[in-house]
């Protein structure tokens, strides 16, 4: 039997397949979650002119005594049009613009007001703090704002509409075919005899990719025959990427290699050294990648986290397609790593990871309560309850 390839060399092979889609300019609003194909520079500054941080009075000049005669207002989107002189106080609010001749802003909470006439009552702390956000401390024109490869979050996209843009240029979506197969696979909701099982996978891999996906089509559940996968493969002749689930092992109905083979495309490789999801297969045609997942839900479900996930990252040109491990204690022991690295599911409740003892690849309901991966190296030492391991949210 062939070797099985290393985990993280195989991620390395289908990511440097990863050719990087075309770029359009995508409405900000539309941007959540999607890269940046070009760095991001400021098209202005923020802010723009020199602001006060609290409500209060503008007062010019270092006189911290008082009082001081009122003049005018500066209230948010309404400059005061004047100069503050010594002695006299401007009216303010939070984000209204420091009028000229201002230095500080004193709190409205220090101050008592008799008609015109403005006292402080508080006492004002060494050094005198300012209140003032200073033109450009933000940002200034022409800065970087954000780096290609940068996933849009929440934030990002209110810094870049603070910069001046109103669309970005980003990598397209992947659009995606979901293909899964088994003579044994039930409709969703369809009656099940003994012998079958309801596909879940398909719903399953559609719903864990969407994040990164443009659009998704679902074919199947398609049977264990060569002629109905051929015309699976052709009806996604439009997509990115194909994922397959099930019919990847070794057995006499598994045809997705020779199916595969028989369309046309070249098979990249075959089997990792990864438990669940040894089976995992990764194939190309013209532009298209193929990636075969193995059939168990389980499997399927780490090999699209491990493999799948990336690989849409990695053709909207993420800077890091790969997901990000934390390290947390086990709440119990763990054996010895094995011959495979072993994708174990774990709750994680933000203190410890309690590792779920059942570790076979079709159990859903283990899989459902976890809430994280807990990666065990090939070979790596057994770990005490308190140890720790290295993990992934999903
Ligand atoms: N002799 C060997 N047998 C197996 C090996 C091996 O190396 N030698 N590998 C095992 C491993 S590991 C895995 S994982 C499975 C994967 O096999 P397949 O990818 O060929 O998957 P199937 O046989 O088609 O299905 C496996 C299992 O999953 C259920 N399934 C399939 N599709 C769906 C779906 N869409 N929704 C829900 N459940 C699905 C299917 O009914 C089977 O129970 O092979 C081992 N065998
Ligand atoms: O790799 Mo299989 O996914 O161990 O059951």
């Amino acid at each position: 039997m062939s070797k099985l390839l290393d985990l993280a060399e195989a991620q390395a092979r289908l990511l440097a397949m990863a050719v990087p889609l075309p770029v359009e300019q995508v409405p900000i609003e539309a941007a959540m979650g999607r890269y940046l194909a070009q760095d991001l520079p400021a098209l202005r500054q923020q802010p723009a002119v020199d602001l006060s941080a609290m409500d209060g009075y503008a007062l010019s000049g270092e006189d911290t005594s008082g009082p001081w005669r009122l003049r005018g207002e500066s209230a948010a989107g309404h400059p005061y049009q004047g100069v503050v002189q010594k002695g006299e106080a401007c009216r303010i609010s939070t984000g209204a613009v420091l009028p000229e001749g201002a230095d500080w802003v004193l709190l409205q909470e220090d101050t008592r007001r008799e008609g015109d006439r403005l006292h402080l009552t508080g006492t004002l702390p060494h050094p005198l703090p300012r209140h003032i956000r200073r033109a450009g401390f933000d940002f200034a024109q022409g800065q970087t704002l954000l780096r290609a490869g940068q996933r849009i979050t929440p934030a990002s996209l209110a810094l870049a509409i603070s910069g001046g843009h109103a669309s970005l240029p980003m990598r397209q979506r992947p659009r995606i075919a979901i293909l899964d197969s088994g003579d044994e696979l039930a409709p969703i909701g369809a009656p099940t005899a003994a012998h079958q099982i309801p596909a879940s996978n398909g719903a399953m891999l559609a719903a864990q990719l969407q994040p990164e996906a443009g659009r998704i089509d679902r074919l199947g559940p398609v049977s264990d025959r060569m002629d109905a996968l051929l015309a699976a493969l052709d009806a996604a002749s439009e997509a990115d990427v194909i994922i397959t689930s099930g019919g990847a092992s070794v057995g006499d109905h598994d045809l997705i290699r020779p199916a595969l083979e028989q369309w046309g495309a070249d098979l990249a490789f075959w089997r990792v050294a990864l438990r669940p999801g040894k089976p995992l297969m990764v194939a190309q045609k013209g532009r298209q990648i193929i990636i075969g997942l193995p059939g168990n839900p389980v499997s399927s479900h780490v090999t699209a986290f491990l493999f799948v996930l990336p690989l849409l990252r990695a053709l909207q040109g993420a800077e890091h397609p790969l997901p990000k491990p934390f390290y947390a204690p086990v709440a119990s022991s763990l054996p010895a790593g094995g011959e495979r690295c072993e994708f174990l599911r774990g709750a994680w409740d933000g203190a410890v990871i309690q590792p779920n003892p059942m570790r076979d690849s079709s159990a859903l309901a283990a899989l459902a309560s976890a809430n994280c991966l807990i990666e065990r190296p090939i070979g790596a030492d057994a770990v005490q309850a308190g140890g720790l391991v290295r993990a992934y949210l999903l």
